[in-house]
């Protein structure tokens, strides 16, 4: 019998065949499951969302491995996608940065990406972020590269570097990191499609390109994107943010109206919720089981 691709590998098929890769962030195994059924080649969970979502907190590195790792285990049981995972700073030191390296691929992640800001860390798209120095940040990748236990998994290092110390000094560090063993690099909260072109023609390695909603970073299409040598494109919160947007409506319109009736057509129905989960082949087994 002929053994499943590990996640890793079924990330690095995903984005062989797939130019650029789109990556839509899905914040619970849920959402995952109609990014893969709607079509999609690659699904992200972001460490914004898990803070947010999951916890209720802000992005700003209060979350912990565990935090990420049980969102992360309940997406991979729900689909087959390769999935990137959102590790910020990696949590620690060098041992630190093993385990979760080790934990991530024991719990099917396929890929994550690993970023040089400081511990106390902000969302990428924020004012006054702090980086590590280059050195600091290379011994990250080293130790991320070291603890792999699947050759095929995917380690991205992100640089922040860009907001403060300009695009050559990020471009350096994201080569430092390459020659450390990344097998990609994140270009975090760049302004411009030439600033993709630059990383792209400096280095050998895919390039990200984080197309978040209401950031530094303009809302490009994926084909300028492409054009431009980006390799991986990120949506990291879009669903999660269109999906808060129509919960508010919801809770409004129930306690300004007394009912729902204005917002029932924003909903998804009982019967497409079900046709996602395979409602019916489940009911049915019961059926077949318990028969009367
Ligand atoms: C990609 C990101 O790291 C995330 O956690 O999803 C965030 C996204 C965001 O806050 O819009 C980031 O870019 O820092
Ligand atoms: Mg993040």
């Amino acid at each position: 019998m002929s053994q499943k691709p590990s996640a890793g590998a079924r990330f690095r098929t995903a984005l062989a065949e797939n130019s650029p890769l789109q990556v839509v962030g899905t914040i619970n195994a849920y959402s995952a499951i109609m990014a893969e059924r709607i079509g999609h080649k690659a699904i992200y969970l972001s460490g914004a969302g898990v803070a947010n979502a999951s916890y209720g907190l802000p992005d700003l590195g209060m979350t912990s491995l565990d935090n990420v790792l049980e969102d992360v285990r309940r997406i991979t049981a729900a689909s087959e996608l390769p999935l990137l995972v959102d590790i910020d700073t990696g949590w620690g030191g060098a041992f630190n940065i093993a385990r979760t390296i080790k934990e991530m691929i024991r719990a099917s992640a396929g890929a994550v990406h690993i970023e040089d800001q400081v511990a106390q860390k902000r969302c990428g798209h924020r004012p006054n972020k702090e980086i590590v120095s280059k050195q600091e940040m290379v011994d990250r990748i080293k130790a991320a590269v070291d603890a792999r236990t699947d050759d095929d998994f995917f380690i991205m290092a992100r640089t922040d570097a860009f907001a403060q110390e300009g695009l050559d000094a990020a471009i350096e560090r994201a080569q430092a990191c390459i020659e450390a063993g990344a097998d990609g690099i994140f270009a975090e909260a760049v302004t411009e499609l030439e600033h993709y072109r630059a990383f792209k023609d400096a280095l050998n390695v895919p390039i990200l390109a984080n197309i978040t909603e209401f950031g530094k970073t303009e809302l490009y299409n994926t084909k300028e994107l492409g054009d431009a040598g980006a390799d991986i494109v990120l949506y990291p919160l879009s669903a999660f943010r269109a999906m808060n947007h129509a919960a508010e409506n919801v809770y409004t319109s129930i306690l300004q109206n007394g009912d729902q009736k204005a917002v029932v057509d924003t909903m998804q129905t009982r019967e497409q919720l079900y046709d996602y989960l395979n409602y019916h082949v489940f009911e049915q087994k019961l059926d077949e089981l318990f028969k009367k």
